[in-house]
């Protein structure tokens, strides 16, 4: 599996505001938005792009379009503090939503929606989910859209542990990663470490679990 991580100065440091523990809820959402593009702009970097005739106020030339744009694919809750960053940048994308919440005990991903396009043969994906930990969330949006025909998977992730991403690259599905670093380790929880707490309630607060 490809894996890139953004190391860039812009990116590093909207991670460390998102890492501190001082951040509210507001600092730590701006702070994820302007991450976000930052790792769209560089997974976009390798987008084929086509070519079509345009009138400047001056004179006819050639302007550039995404060749196939992307669908985006937020994994609820955390991945939607993604969305509106990742679309603003790529305009012509449209959004799928997957819901899943990992069990406290099993750390096995519960599925409660599901919105995606019946077939996405032919179409490339980025998935949006700050948080790649044990890899099961990822594992099973990565193979809805597997099982809908995408052989073209990008995952933007915040932070990436190493079970995960070995998770991930056992499942042999075509997939890349794009993500601002990898961390050590998982705790006894299964949360990254030195990581960023829970990426779900540091957006939007604590909820009861179903
Ligand atoms: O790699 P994993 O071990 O599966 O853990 C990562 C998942 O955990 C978080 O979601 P969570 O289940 O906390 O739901 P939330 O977004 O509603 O907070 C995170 O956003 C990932 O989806
Ligand atoms: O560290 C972690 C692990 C899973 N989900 C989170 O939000 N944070
Ligand atoms: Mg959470």
């Amino acid at each position: 599996m490809d894996v890139l991580v953004v190391d860039h100065p812009v990116a590093q440091t909207r991670l460390t505001a998102m890492r501190d523990a001082r951040t509210d809820a507001a600092s730590f959402r701006a702070a994820l938005h302007e991450l976000t593009t930052t790792l769209v702009y560089e997974a976009a970097r390798s987008f084929p792009i086509e070519r079509y005739p345009i009138q400047t106020p001056v004179a006819q030339t050639d302007g550039t379009r995404l060749a196939n744009p992307p669908l985006l694919v937020p994994v609820l809750r955390a991945g939607l503090g993604m969305a509106d960053s990742a679309l603003a940048l790529l305009p012509e994308s449209s959004m799928g939503f997957v819901g899943l919440a990992r069990d406290e005990h099993t750390f096995e991903p519960r599925a409660y929606m599901e919105s995606l396009p019946r077939d996405l043969t032919g179409r490339p994906v980025l998935v949006l989910d700050p948080m790649l930990a044990t890899g099961g969330s990822l594992e099973h949006c990565c193979r809805l859209l597997a099982e809908r025909g995408c052989t073209d998977i990008t995952v933007i992730c915040v932070l990436a542990a190493p079970d995960g991403i070995a998770r991930l690259e056992q499942t042999g599905l075509p997939l890349r990663l794009v993500t601002a670093a990898i961390d050590e380790q998982l705790d006894e929880r299964k949360f990254i470490v030195p990581g960023l707490g829970d990426a779900g309630d540091r957006q939007f607060g604590g909820m009861p679990r179903f």
